[in-house]
């Protein structure tokens, strides 16, 4: 139920009060109100996001961030790897956070990934196997819009039928398709993957989206549908801004303090059981550090009584690289028409409108893929292994049937073969840099920071123009568009700084780390250690970066939070 009046907050009492209506957030929040005699309040900064086509049409998705009414609108600081540069960092702000702005490629991520979640924190409970439970509850594996036979595109013995959230395969074919799949026959460093979410991700194969009948599927049309928002014990108060959490009784952190709307006055509200934070990566750790839960004499230097001295709070930042490519192709049929032709784009939007169906219900990255550097790549020589394990990726190969970004001249045609460095070992930092709560923090990503990971990238790039040299492709790509494959490692390196992004995954900055280590900031039950009432439930908790894109990891670990909380209720 929305609160639709502030003051209705001192009537009602809520066991549970969970910070973000985002992608862990709300599935928290519906878990919890599964049992009617619980009562959650949901508080969301952003609105409710219903009707936004650029949110519902998936193409779309493209536009639906920076700068925009549903993003937070943060920028990065200026980037060192990246010369200097500072980007604009993208998170949903609204019912559904970043899941309702993301790009809805659904990947869990590799076994070696959650089993070294299980090693650092102690606890096998995060391992691949004790977590498949969970991957198959969140998701209802449907049909895809076009209802193509998908016979050979996936593995039905992985996946979950019943679930709250729809993954499907993408849902419009494209002129690349048959082209992309060729080429993992003829070239062995290329192999195909039937299904990437099997726990070993390496190969090529068919993206795994979260769309339904060619709509997005977020976290708020999912867990938060009719059915489950209309729940008479399930309170979502919009517009609200929570600023700090304060301690109720000396080291139980129920209370919450938050700004409603345009109204600067701080109300508070408590929570008889516990708070939940699931404000997302940035959000978390600044509400934490502003509620004097962090570094003391950091904290301390700025103005802000230490209440709890957590020096790892906002630290560990961890985040993938993108870099789109292209090659000019010697074929109309690819999205480049659409991108520059107002009227046929017009078309497409209302067959979209119409029906749910067309080149619009598609999002960018046909196929993807997840490829690893060779065992005795150089800089194994001098630097550890980062990837979690063989069934982890070093880095991702994405494919588009066309250009991504602005409309390209008349006349011309690409395909893009992007690259993402999964396997990061650069850190970097969110952290508050004034006492006001409502101010936005720094953050610095530190994207391509070190030596391993700007040698995986141009790797990746090297193997991305080895891919566009397929006999598959010989014929069908022109040349080069965006970097030429005969560029020395010098000059590589140059393009990679010079126009890298983000893949908008930040994690890590409340890391879970065992019980009784001297670092971290959560328990493996997802408790702040120190403090009592208060657990941490979204991304941030991640220890380690998966070798994918990072929602069904939200989706994932918020299932099995709710399950540790309905324990920790007995
Ligand atoms: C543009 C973009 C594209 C992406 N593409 C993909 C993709 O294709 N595939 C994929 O797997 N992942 C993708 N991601 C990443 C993925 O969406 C996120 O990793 C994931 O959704 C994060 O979930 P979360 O629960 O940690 O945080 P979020 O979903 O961001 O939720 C945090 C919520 O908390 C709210 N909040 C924050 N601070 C406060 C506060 N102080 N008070 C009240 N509320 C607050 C926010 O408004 C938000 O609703 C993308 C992300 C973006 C931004």
């Amino acid at each position: 139920t929305v609160i639709d009046d502030v003051a209705d907050l001192n009537k009602l009492k809520f066991d549970y009060i969970v910070v973000g209506a985002g992608t862990s957030g709300v599935v928290v929040a519906n878990r919890l109100t599964e049992n009617k005699d619980i009562s959650v309040l949901l508080l969301e900064a952003g609105g409710s996001n219903a009707d936004v086509l650029d949110i519902e049409v998936p193409w779309l998705c493209l536009i639906a961030t920076p700068d925009t009414a549903q993003d937070w609108n943060f920028t990065t600081t200026a980037q060192p790897g990246l010369n200097g540069r500072a980007i604009a960092y993208p998170r949903g702000f609204g019912l559904g956070g970043s899941s309702a702005v993301n790009y809805m490629i659904y990947t869990r991520g590799a076994r070696d990934d959650f089993d070294r979640f299980a090693r650092v924190t102690g606890d096998n409970s995060w391992s691949w196997d004790n977590l498949v439970p969970y991957m198959k509850k969140t998701e209802r594996f449907s049909p895809p819009a076009d209802r193509h036979n998908t016979t050979g595109q996936f593995d039905p013995s992985v996946h979950g039928f019943n679930g709250i959230n729809t993954v499907s395969l993408q849902g419009f074919p494209t002129g690349i398709d048959s082209r992309v799949f060729a080429v993992t026959d003829e070239l062995a460093e290329f192999p195909f993957n039937l299904d990437m979410n099997s726990g070993n991700t390496i190969g090529i194969g068919s993206t795994q989206v979260t769309i339904k009948d060619g709509v997005r599927s977020s976290s708020a049309t999912s867990y938060l549908a009719p059915e489950f928002i209309n729940r008479p014990n399930l309170h979502v108060l919009l517009n609200a801004h929570v600023t700090r959490v304060l301690p109720a009784t000396t080291g139980s952190f129920r209370t919450v303090e938050l700004v409603h709307g345009s109204n600067v006055t701080r109300l508070t509200v408590t929570a008889g059981k516990e708070v939940v934070l699931s404000a997302g990566s940035i959000g978390t750790p600044t509400i934490l550090q502003h509620s004097g839960i962090g570094n003391a004499s950091f904290l301390t230097q700025l103005g802000i009584s230490p209440l709890v001295d957590l020096p790892s709070v906002g630290q560990n930042l961890t985040d993938h690289v993108l870099l789109l490519d292209s090659w000019f192709v010697n074929s109309t049929d690819t999205i480049d028409e659409a991108n520059r032709n107002a009227t046929l784009f017009g078309e497409q939007l209302a067959q979209w409108e119409d029906t749910h169906t067309g080149p619009l219900v598609n999002v960018a990255g046909s196929q993807i893929g997840w490829l690893r550097l060779p065992a005795n790549a150089s800089i194994f020589e001098r630097f550890e292994d980062p990837a979690s394990g063989p069934t982890a990726a070093h880095f991702e190969i994405l494919f588009e049937n066309g250009k991504l970004g602005p409309p390209t001249p008349e006349g011309t045609s690409y395909i893009s073969i992007s690259n993402a460095l999964v396997a990061p070992t650069s850190r970097g930092f969110v952290t508050i840099n004034s006492t006001d709560p409502l101010a936005a923090p720094l953050i610095h990503p530190n994207l391509l920071g070190t030596e391993v990971d700007i040698f995986i990238m141009r790797e990746a790039l090297r193997a991305s123009a080895r891919f566009a040299a397929a006999p598959s492709l010989k014929d069908y790509i022109i040349t080069f568009d965006s970097f030429d494959p005969a560029f020395t490692d010098a000059q590589l390196e140059e393009y990679i700084r010079a126009n890298s992004g983000t893949v908008f995954h930040p994690v890590g900055t409340a890391a879970m780390s065992a019980k009784g280590a001297g670092f971290g900031v959560v328990d493996p039950d997802l408790a702040v250690k120190e403090v009592s009432g208060l657990r941490i439930v979204d991304l941030s908790v991640l220890p380690f970066i998966p070798a994918a894109h990072t929602q069904a990891a939200a989706y994932i670990i918020a299932e099995r939070a709710a399950d540790i909380i309905k324990a920790a209720q007995c």
